[in-house]
């Protein structure tokens, strides 16, 4: 059986559908039922996993850990109350200057 490939719209999609369920019936409504500081924890500590999988050359755990990565940080998103678009108007803020300018735009 071939899987679904699953994109981070799917995830912020499948994720915001999960807000008001009850945190019995769903992982990501029980992440959300936390609290955004909550949330930032556990995008926090799934980070260092991935950091440390890669630190390792431990390429099957860096794909395993960078999945949950995602998935965490569209929890957080949602418990952020930033959007997808939000963050794509950022990115694309930022590819009208070059790297440099726009770390010193960050730093102004
Ligand atoms: N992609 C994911 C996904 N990636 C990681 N995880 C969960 O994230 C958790 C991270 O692992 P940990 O061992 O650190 O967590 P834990 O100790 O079990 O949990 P905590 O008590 O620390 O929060 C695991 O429980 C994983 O199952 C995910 N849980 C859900 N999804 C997607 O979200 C959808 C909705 O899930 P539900 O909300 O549960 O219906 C699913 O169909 C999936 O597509």
């Amino acid at each position: 059986m071939s899987e679904e490939r699953v994109t981070i719209e799917d995830l912020v999609a499948t994720v915001a559908s999960r807000r008001g369920e009850s945190p019995d019936a769903s992982y990501t409504a029980q992440l959300l039922h936390r609290g955004v500081r909550q949330c930032a924890k556990k995008f926090g500590e799934e980070a260092v996993e991935l950091v440390i999988a890669a630190a390792a050359e431990d390429r099957p755990n860096v794909k395993a850990e960078a999945a949950d990565v995602l998935y965490h940080l569209a929890v957080l998103l949602e418990a952020a109350g930033v959007t997808l678009d939000d963050v794509y108007a950022e990115l694309g803020r930022r590819r009208a200057m070059s790297g440099l300018a726009e770390k010193a735009a960050r730093k102004a």
